[in-house]
């Protein structure tokens, strides 16, 4: 019977780290739903909404029958500022796995700028005014990151259960959105308070740079952890030729048969790729300058470090 139902399959973040692409592939699973009217993009939990409870929750997602599962992502429920609310996720869909994809933060930083210096939000749109560049963003909010996090931590040396840190930081990048560029990837102030009710078995961290290299290979490893049929695989994956992107379209015996030769024009029209807007700064159309970059992941080091410590894995984030 299809009703709607709670969701099984949460993204909680991060912003500009791929989240679109691993919902938007996802979606072409026969057996995941997406609620696309609200753009995928809930934020039920970051809201007020979230005092309606559970009924007002299901109410966004399509109906399902009992094998299908309803997904959503919100990339901002990572770094909210409400430090209770992975506690929020569980106790209202106790079954639902999370995914988390994570990336290098001095490109996160950068896409993210350019995704706030196009974006259709008047007051986005005049905050972000002042600056021009990439480069007079970081000349003016990293002495701001640095100084902030000085003043918080108060000689406070370990990055563990530093509550106080993880509360103002949230605050602070809540407010504002300038400053968020940077405080986001500061995963490991935000890693905590997940890591706190979820464990491997119910949360999994995707690397974006993996993602965006190794979709199809991604995609299939998302599946087994949901637990459902693998029905996409790596070969349902291509680049597109214009963009270098990945892209999806279903392996058939079409395209197996050896006396089938094809061209780009046909190559082009097969491919369901991500909607224009992704896709901007990752393959190179926009770059900032290397010295920025570099002042940026000096920054991030120690941060990435301590992340690494607290996931027990490494990433080749440069
Ligand atoms: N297949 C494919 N096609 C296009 N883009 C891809 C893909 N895989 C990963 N990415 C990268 O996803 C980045 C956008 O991240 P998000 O979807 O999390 O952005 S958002 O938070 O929802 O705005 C986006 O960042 P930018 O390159 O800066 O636009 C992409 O690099």
């Amino acid at each position: 019977m299809q009703i709607k139902r709670l969701p099984k399959v949460i993204g909680i973040g991060v912003k500009k780290c791929g989240t679109d692409g691993v919902i938007r592939f996802l979606g072409h699973h026969p057996l995941i739903k997406i609620p696309w009217q609200v753009q995928s993009e809930v934020n039920f939990f970051g809201s007020r909404n979230v005092i309606r409870g559970r009924n007002a929750y299901r109410a966004y997602f399509p109906p399902t029958n009992r094998m299908e599962l309803g997904m959503e992502k919100t990339p901002t429920y990572f770094n909210h500022p409400d430090l209770s609310l992975p506690l929020s996720i569980k106790n209202m869909v106790p079954m639902a796995k999370l995914l988390l994809i994570v990336c290098d933060p001095t490109m996160r930083s950068f896409s993210d700028y350019v995704h706030e210096k196009t974006r259709d939000d008047l007051f986005n749109r005049r905050l972000m005014a002042k600056y021009d560049t990439f480069e007079d963003y970081v000349k003016d909010q990293l002495p701001k990151a640095r100084r902030l996090l000085k003043h918080i931590k108060n000689n406070r040396t370990s990055f563990k259960n530093d509550l106080i840190t993880q509360s103002v930081l949230g605050q602070l990048l809540f407010k504002d959105p300038a400053a968020a560029l940077i405080g986001t990837g500061l995963y490991i102030y935000h890693i905590q308070r997940w890591k706190k009710v979820y464990n491997e078995s119910n949360l999994l961290i995707i690397d974006g740079e993996n993602f965006r290299e190794n979709t199809g290979h991604v995609i299939e490893q998302i599946q087994d952890f949901i637990g459902i049929p693998k029905l996409l695989w790596k070969e349902d994956f291509v680049k597109n030729p214009d963009t270098g992107f990945y892209c999806y379209r279903k392996l058939t015996e079409k395209y197996l048969n050896q006396s089938y030769v094809e061209n780009e024009d046909e190559l082009r029209a097969s491919l369901k790729c991500l909607p224009k807007g992704k896709g901007r700064t990752r393959n190179g159309a926009k770059h900032a300058s290397p010295e920025t970059l570099e002042m940026l992941r000096q920054f991030y080091k120690p941060y990435n470090e301590a992340f690494y410590d607290e996931i027990g894995r490494k990433y080749n984030w440069i």
